[in-house]
């Protein structure tokens, strides 16, 4: 595959870019329009000519000869077939809405590419897969709990089957297969077809292939999946167009939960990070709320509510730190941003990497950032300089951050490092409410926290001692629904020297060495 074009717009990988794809979409129908209103208005003309000109009252050939045989109607028809007709002809030749096309054209040019719909095609198997969503519920529009008046199209859920065949998961690529045969049809789809393809065609045939390599895999572990592929070609090859249909009539005869249950009997368990996203860690009990107002002198005078979260590791939350105007011109001082990357170790492969979100560094100077800096010190007592730069993050469709560490041990190559030392600890500031998804999940602590806009959350990643601590492993959970935007601040270890104590480790920490 093309190697990725770091310069070339993203469109799935946050709501900045797929705000830009929607305005890209209402400009392609806008220009349409205007050509349909020219086109319809040439045909118009054309129809004022024939109306004109009538030729259809002389049918005989007496009634011909009685016409042509008056000079009035002989000569306007020798004026009209030699001054008339050539114009008649350029009219219909000269081109409808030049500048139209030409636009359609440009726009054309910026529609996300194959990269960028993969990227697509992975945010939705993240929503289905982590989450445990079911294909018959995304396809109606139910997402979790909620009901949303929003459907797939044939089209949709024939891309989504396509997606899950080539990547192997024959069990949901059945599951979506059977959900663009079950669809009911769709409008203007005579015509449409002609132009986008049928969206039927084979369609229940790759049912059955990915329902039968499916059902021969799941329950036979001794052969390889080449020759259950060749076992199931070889089958579906023999069968008669008669058979094929019956097959397929008898798996739709069931109900998709009866089928989605008695296929998934061999999906694996959830892993803790999946656990954490459905809300599955078990509800704490023994931690409180407080104000804190001790941590530096200024809090004693305006104190901030603060929520632990977890007490070894220490993990805190503090609420109403992030004002409204705060994160409109957070905002307005990020539009430049690009893609991160879940694993960057494979950061120079060639395959799909796994987009995290949008991020760029808030970096020009300003007071409110240093005020932001400001109050991170208030909070965590921990030394910086205010000019230090803010990380911004805007999540899109289906993005997540996948189990990780933040200190540089982990493989992160960051230009701090070397001289501000590892990442001692976090500190995130949520920018906004995420409606469903995107929680800030510790699988190893099974702590789970919910976005909520102008709340923060701040943790550890090093023992006292300044070794890693395994524990501070964290997660973004795929934002099902909503536009996650947050600012994060590593805070680095040398310029605490004067700050921390050097503590040595505790042995009862469950330290680990060198993961
Ligand atoms: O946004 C979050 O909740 C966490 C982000 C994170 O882990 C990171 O940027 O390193
Ligand atoms: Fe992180």
């Amino acid at each position: 595959s093309p190697r990725y074009d770091e310069k070339k717009e993203r469109y799935s990988s946050s709501t900045v870019g797929l705000l830009k794809l929607l305005e890209l979409e209402i400009q392609f129908i806008e220009n349409i329009k205007t050509y349909t209103e020219l086109l319809s208005a040439k045909a118009n003309t054309l129809q004022e000519f024939i109306d004109s000109v009538d030729r259809g009252k002389e049918k005989s050939v007496a009634e011909r000869e009685k016409y042509v045989s008056n000079p009035l109607n002989a000569f306007g028809l020798m004026r009209r077939t030699h001054q008339d007709f050539p114009k008649w002809h350029n009219y219909i030749n000269t081109t409808v809405g030049k500048e139209q096309i030409q636009s359609l054209d440009d726009l054309l040019t910026k529609a996300p590419d194959s990269q960028d719909m993969k990227e697509a095609l992975a945010g939705m198997k993240r929503i289905e897969t982590i989450y445990g969503l079911q294909s018959y519920d995304l396809a109606k529009g139910r997402l979790q709990d909620k009901q949303y008046n929003i459907q797939l199209s044939i089209r949709d859920c024939l891309a989504l089957g396509q997606h899950k065949y080539q990547e192997g998961d024959f069990f949901r690529a059945s599951m979506w297969y059977r959900m663009a045969i079950k669809h009911e049809p769709e409008p203007y789809a005579e015509s449409f077809n002609e132009i986008l393809g049928d969206p039927l065609k084979n369609l229940k045939r790759n049912y059955a292939r990915a329902t039968i390599i499916y059902g021969l895999s799941a329950g036979n572990q001794s052969q390889n999946t080449q020759q259950i592929l060749d076992i199931t070609e070889e089958a579906i090859h023999k069968s008669s167009p008669a058979e094929l249909e019956a097959l397929v009539a008898e798996f739709l005869n069931q109900t998709d939960e009866d089928i989605a249950r008695e296929m998934s009997v061999s999906e694996p368990w959830p892993t803790p990070y999946e656990i954490g996203c459905r809300g599955g860690f078990p509800k704490r009990t023994n931690l409180v709320c407080r104000y804190n107002s001790t941590t530096t002198p200024f809090l004693r005078l305006a104190p901030l509510k603060m929520e632990e979260v977890n007490h070894d590791p220490y993990i805190v939350m503090y609420h109403e730190v992030l004002s409204d105007r705060e994160i409109d011109e957070m905002k307005r001082r990020s539009s430049k941003m690009s893609n991160g990357w879940a694993d960057q170790k494979e950061a120079n492969s060639t395959k799909i990497r796994d987009i995290v979100c949008r991020h760029s560094w808030w970096s020009e100077q300003s007071t409110i950032r240093e005020r932001i800096n400001r109050r991170i010190t208030d909070m965590t007592g921990f030394d910086f300089a205010p000019t230090e730069d803010l990380q911004v993050a805007n999540y899109g469709l289906g993005t997540h951050f996948k189990p990780h560490y933040d200190y540089t041990s982990d493989g992160y190559e960051t230009p701090d490092a070397l001289t501000l030392g590892d990442r001692l600890g976090s500190i995130i500031f949520y920018a906004s409410d995420v409606p469903q998804g995107g929680a800030t999940v510790f699988p190893r602590n099974r702590v789970s926290i919910l976005p909520r806009k102008g709340s923060s959350v701040f943790w550890f990643n090093l023992y006292d001692d300044g070794r890693p601590d395994i524990r501070s492993q964290h997660s973004v959970c795929p934002v099902i629904v909503g536009d996650r935007w947050t600012l994060t601040k590593w805070l680095h270890i040398v310029p605490q020297m004067f700050v921390m104590p050097c503590k040595p480790r505790k042995k009862s920490q469950g330290y680990k060495e060198n993961i």
